[in-house]
């Protein structure tokens, strides 16, 4: 394992992918060939980034759903956190006020979340707000989806799991994202990095700003790491 190369820490929609969530082929062999650990953070529901791992050919090391599922495969360790019950209950009283969630029957988007919950960035915000804040719970726009999650974790705390596994610093780590549910990891993270189409949030909690945006942008951020 090279000694200069950081572990990485790198979420998925926005900054692996383009802006329809396709995953950038050219961000696959830089992660599959990473020499350090690399750690998936997404707010997708667990399934996604664990295939990602295993399409990648790369050890399932993955923070999902913002922080409330977090599994590592080294130690065989599967943690979830986070009010699912209250999530769920914001998502039957938004109904209840006529708004569906926005992703059909079969609702792909949620069907395999444990803890947490996820609207259509179509849908009315306020009043999931509203319902959201009475359950002591927050929305995070990420740009692709409103989350429905409880703040007592977020990726940060997913990082925090993953090092008390694996015995690592969070400032060992190279963090590379685009939105306000990377703030946490950035903040602990020794060089957090945003993309070019990052939102505010993470634009401020950035050390590093690319130029590129989407898969190039995180090309560019590894790119000082890669001989
Ligand atoms: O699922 C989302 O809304 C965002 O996912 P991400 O954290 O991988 O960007
Ligand atoms: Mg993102």
């Amino acid at each position: 394992m090279d000694n200069d190369t950081p572990p990485l820490i790198v979420d998925i929609d926005g900054t692996l992918t383009d802006e329809n969530r396709a995953i950038d082929p050219h961000v696959m062999p830089v992660l599959r060939e990473w020499p350090a650990r690399v750690v998936i953070a997404t707010g997708k529901a667990m399934p996604f980034p664990i295939a990602l791992c295993e399409f990648l050919g790369i050890e399932r090391t993955v923070v999902a759903e913002n922080g409330g599922v977090v599994f590592v495969e080294a130690t065989d360790e599967l943690r979830l956190e986070g009010d699912h019950e209250a999530a769920l209950a914001v998502g039957e009283a938004y109904r209840d006020l006529g708004h569906d969630l926005g992703f059909g029957q079969v609702d792909l988007a949620n069907r395999w979340r444990e803890t947490e919950l996820v609207v259509s960035r179509d849908r009315p915000l306020e009043p999931l707000e509203e319902l959201a804040s009475a359950r002591g719970l927050v929305v995070l726009d990420t740009g692709f989806a409103y989350h429905v999650t409880d703040p007592v974790v977020d990726k940060g705390t997913g990082l925090e799991a993953v090092c008390a596994e694996l015995g690592f610093e969070p400032a060992e780590f190279l963090a590379v994202g685009d939105s306000v549910n990377d703030a946490q990891m950035f903040d602990l993270a020794g060089e957090a990095v945003a993309v070019a189409n990052a939102d505010e949030t993470a634009l401020e909690r950035a050390d590093r700003v690319t130029d590129a945006s989407y898969g190039d942008g995180f090309l560019e951020a590894v790119a000082p790491y890669r001989s």
